[in-house]
């Protein structure tokens, strides 16, 4: 494709995952408020292509759009306790402006980074914790309500909803990722529910770059490596996005080593 693609959030830990298995497959355009240091830039990028902008900036996100064919929308708050003033301005209202921004450019292909907070209160006392274990059959899959943690997940469950919106009214093509628990070298350490929901850095970048290629309408899929352990379903992305993740958090030790060297 000749048109970039872009990338808000680029200098955080999904941004960075994501740039450094496909950094090189897209005409990127990276957007973040924070400069970038040039290690967190591919060299493909020109520096023109690289926005420091807040996404509740209008101005700043018009221009950053101007002739995008897809965007993956990370920015925001990622805090699962982050307060409602920060959740309301940064991942509502900043999602807000970018899907704005993105309808009237006449984008076709919208990624939104949600989370496994949106859905966090399905995990009740009574399932708690052996629906983090690899035994049990319990499954979301993208078809359930959401059921927020917290004001965060809130705020994530309305960027999905605002996606709905979107999508409906203007066309656009959306997908919502519900990411788990994004670790590099290694699944989170003895936390049952960090390995259950882990995602790889590569298997992280795969899926995002599944969200620019496919062909969808409106989409919620969860995005987790293919672990043994799992409480998500990962079958809607396999169908739909063709994700295909390669790691699983049964291949190391619940401290993170890695099975094949202990
Ligand atoms: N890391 C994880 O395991 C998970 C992340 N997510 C979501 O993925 C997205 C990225 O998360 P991370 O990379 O972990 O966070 P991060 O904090 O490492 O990166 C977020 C980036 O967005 C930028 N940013 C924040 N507010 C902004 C604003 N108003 N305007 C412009 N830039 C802004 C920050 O400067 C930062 O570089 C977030 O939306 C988060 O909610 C969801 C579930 C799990
Ligand atoms: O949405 C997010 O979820 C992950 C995992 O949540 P946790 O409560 O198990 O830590 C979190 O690490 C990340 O910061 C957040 O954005």
């Amino acid at each position: 494709m000749d048109q970039p693609v872009l990338l808000t959030g680029a200098g955080g830990r999904v941004g960075q995952a994501i740039l450094g298995h496909i950094g090189d497959a897209y005409d990127w355009r990276l957007l973040d408020r924070e400069p970038l240091p040039d290690e967190k830039i591919p060299d493909s990028v020109d520096p023109t292509d690289v926005y420091v902008a807040d996404i509740t900036d209008e101005t700043a996100v018009k221009n950053a759009m101007e002739g995008v064919y897809a965007v993956i929308h990370l920015a925001g708050d990622p805090r699962p306790e982050a307060p409602w003033n920060s959740v309301l301005r940064n991942n509502i209202d900043g999602t807000q402006k970018m899907y704005e921004a993105a309808v009237e450019a006449g984008v076709e292909k919208f990624a939104f980074a949600s989370s496994n907070h949106a859905v966090g209160a399905y995990e009740t006392e009574e399932r708690t914790p052996d629906m983090y274990r690899s035994h049990h059959e319990f499954r979301l899959d993208g078809t359930e309500l959401p059921r927020p943690s917290n004001l965060y997940g809130v705020s994530k469950a309305t960027g999905e909803t605002l996606g709905r919106y979107y999508h409906d009214h203007h066309d656009i093509s959306v997908v919502n990722v519900r990411i788990g628990n994004l670790t590099q070298h290694h699944p989170p350490k003895e936390y049952e529910r960090g390995q259950a929901m882990w995602l790889s850095y590569r298997d992280c970048a795969h899926l995002f770059e599944c969200c620019v290629e496919a062909d969808y309408d409106f989409e919620i899929v969860y995005g987790i490596s293919n672990n043994d352990r799992k409480y998500y379903s990962i079958d809607r992305a396999r169908d739909v996005l063709g994700y295909d993740p390669v790691d699983n958090s049964a291949e190391y030790t619940f401290e993170g080593e890695p099975l094949d060297e202990v």
